[in-house]
């Protein structure tokens, strides 16, 4: 039998010995890729005796793929996660202000993986800023190819950023650029099917995971015709491709202007007790209010691609950090997935054998849980919980905790791994 993953008719048929090619990644990648992996294949063996095993398959990303073929992103690596469908791998580095543009948004619009999601959510005795972070327990679905991280941007005082500025002036009539002879340009576009496929995936995983309520984040009220616009569509494709499963607030809007509040209330509060999902939005600055004053009211988050990278670091601090937030990079059209940590190189730590390695380890729980393997995918998730409880932890968590046994990376692996 072949040992690729691949898809028939929108399942995922896995073997038992799957190839899944990983990236290492830069900085701490090495520490905390060699770590999440070790628990990764032992709970694989617990869970299945033996009759299951993870073929890892590295392919080359960033420095280490510069330092050994002068590319940072080798086209034989988009081609081996091509092939086998699902990969992992760990942060890699992105120079500020110049340089190349990030290899992992490249990787996620290379492969178009419109959605990059990232479950946020409390792990007991997790220690965390807040008084009550239990009551975070939230999906964010971040659109992952469009907005400003499109990559289209053209310097100050460049030729191209001169000609768009000529061009905006002369051809449209701006005259609100404060200060045309040095302004850097960016374009953000946000399309409708953009829009449409990242929504019907958060609308569907609401439905899948019985979860109350979707929630659009965008700053429409400014930005009226991209994060607006996001907004429009978002409402739109629930009211039509999922009429008989969810309310919206725009629904109860038009019924509200039409007969009343008291109509509206009692629509709404009708769908709700039908088990309809309630769709509603949130403009992006009080947003970020709300999930830390009352994050209870919050389930299944649809966004864009800035305001999705900023929620994503905010709210994982809720829970105890980024060293503990898992993500993963989805196209649930053609199958492909890519896992991924929420958080970045930390170069200062980089060699150290030091960090938390949990989120990578969680991303990869994600992936099990992607390939139905979800008695190896508990397995992880409960020796976490057992290991943190335990106050047997890496600095971070360490430096939190009152009589906490701070221990190196590949120590908690270790840890873990007897937990398991
Ligand atoms: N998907 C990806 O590959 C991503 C890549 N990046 C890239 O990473 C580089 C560094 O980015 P930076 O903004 O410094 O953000 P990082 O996420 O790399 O690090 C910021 C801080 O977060 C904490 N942290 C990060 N990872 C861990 C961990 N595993 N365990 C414990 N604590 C952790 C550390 O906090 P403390 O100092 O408090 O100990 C660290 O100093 C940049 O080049 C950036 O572009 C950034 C985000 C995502
Ligand atoms: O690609 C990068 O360097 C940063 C990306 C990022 O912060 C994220 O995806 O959360
Ligand atoms: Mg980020």
């Amino acid at each position: 039998m072949s040992n690729k993953i691949v898809v028939e008719n929108g399942v995922l048929n896995v073997p038992n010995n799957p190839v899944i090619p990983f990236i290492e990644g830069d900085g701490i990648g090495p520490d905390i890729w060699a770590a999440a992996s070790r628990v990764i294949d032992a709970a694989v063996e617990k869970a299945y005796n033996g009759e299951k095993k993870i073929e890892w398959l590295e392919v080359l990303a960033g420095e280490k793929a510069f330092n050994q073929t002068g590319e940072w992103l080798p086209q034989e690596t988009l081609d081996k996660i091509n092939e086998y469908l699902i990969a992992i791998k760990g942060p890699l580095t992105t120079p500020i202000g110049g340089g190349i543009r990030s290899l992992n948004v490249a990787l996620r619009q290379q492969l178009d993986l419109y959605v990059c999601l990232r479950p946020v959510r409390h792990f007991d005795g997790v220690p965390s800023p807040v008084k009550r972070p239990e009551d975070v327990d939230m999906v964010i679905f971040r659109e992952n190819t469009e907005d400003i991280y499109a990559g289209i941007e053209f310097e100050s005082g460049s030729e191209q950023a001169q000609k768009i500025i000529n061009f905006l002036q002369t051809e449209f009539g701006v005259n609100k650029i404060r200060f045309p002879e040095t302004s850097g340009i960016g374009v953000k576009p946000v399309s409708k099917e953009g829009t449409e496929r990242l929504v019907r995936s958060a609308i569907e995983y609401a439905i899948n995971h019985k979860r109350p309520s979707v929630t659009l984040v965008h700053k429409g009220n400014i930005m009226k015709f991209t994060e607006g616009g996001f907004k429009k569509w978002g409402y739109e494709l629930a009211e039509k491709e999922f009429a008989d499963q969810t309310f919206t607030w725009n629904q109860y809007d038009a019924i509200k202007a039409e007969q009343g509040e008291e109509a509206a209330n009692k629509a709404q509060a009708d769908a709700l007790a039908a088990g309809k999902i309630l769709v509603k939005d949130s403009i992006a600055d009080i947003f970020l209010q709300q999930i830390l004053t009352r994050p209870n009211e919050f389930d299944v988050v649809a966004t864009m691609n800035l305001n999705g990278d900023y929620i994503s670091d905010a709210l994982a601090a809720q829970v105890g950090g980024i060293g503990i937030a898992p993500g993963a990079n989805i196209n649930y059209v053609t199958g492909h997935a890519i896992f991924e940590a929420t958080h970045g190189t930390a170069p200062k730590y980089a060699g150290q054998d030091k960090v938390n390695p949990s989120s990578v380890l969680l991303s990869g729980v994600l992936m099990l849980e992607h390939l139905g393997w979800q008695e190896a995918a508990d397995m992880v998730t409960k020796s976490v919980e057992k290991t943190i409880s335990s106050k047997v932890v890496t600095y971070d968590f360490a430096r939190l905790m009152d009589g906490a046994k701070e221990v190196k990376c590949s120590e908690f692996a270790t840890e873990l791994i007897k937990n398991l």
